[in-house]
């Protein structure tokens, strides 16, 4: 991640909708034996879909990628995922590079991979999206915005 220019905000109702879109997506490609939530971005999309699929066996890969100040460095890989991959899906909130989707994949070759959003550099390494942003744009997920004021375009004429 270089520049990132442009900015994709995602409320919570926003995020539950396309989490249901993948859901309605990942119906024919199941069923699946359980859930890889890729942490920490993945445990809500996988939540949301465990929930409409009625997955009830979830487990985790817990990766670290991008440092707090959004920059990306070595993969931290903190608890591996389990050996068995066939009929899994991993889920995540997005692919960007691709660097932890490859690692992931690697781990489990014969899941399904999905994620909500994708960035060119890394969609042809899932195998299921919702929404394309392009690559010089940050995604904001719910869990990291809050209500705010905003100022208006044009202000103080009358000052
Ligand atoms: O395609 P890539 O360039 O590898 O980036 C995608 C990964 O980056 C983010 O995770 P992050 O490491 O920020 O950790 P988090 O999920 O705990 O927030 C996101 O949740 C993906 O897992
Ligand atoms: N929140 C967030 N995390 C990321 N990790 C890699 N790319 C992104 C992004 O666009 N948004
Ligand atoms: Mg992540």
């Amino acid at each position: 991640m270089s520049e990132q220019p442009k900015t994709f905000p995602v409320s919570w109702e926003q995020l539950h909708r396309d989490a249901k879109a993948l859901s309605w997506r990942l119906m024919n490609e199941g069923p699946f034996e359980g859930i890889l939530a890729v942490t920490r971005g993945g445990l809500v999309p996988a939540a949301i879909i465990a929930r409409e699929l009625d997955i009830r066996l979830i487990d985790t890969v817990c990766i670290v990628s991008y440092s707090s100040d959004n920059k990306q460095g070595e993969l931290k890989v903190l608890k591996d995922a389990p050996k068995e991959s066939k009929g899994w899906l991993i889920v995540d909130d997005l692919v960007d590079t691709g660097k932890t989707a490859r690692a992931v994949r690697e781990m489990m070759p014969d899941a399904h991979f999905a994620t909500l959003y994708a960035k060119p550099a890394g969609r042809d390494i899932v195998d299921s999206f919702i929404t394309e942003v392009s690559q010089d744009t940050w995604i904001y997920f719910p869990w990291d915005l809050a209500l705010q004021t905003v100022p208006p375009l044009v202000q103080g004429k009358y000052d």
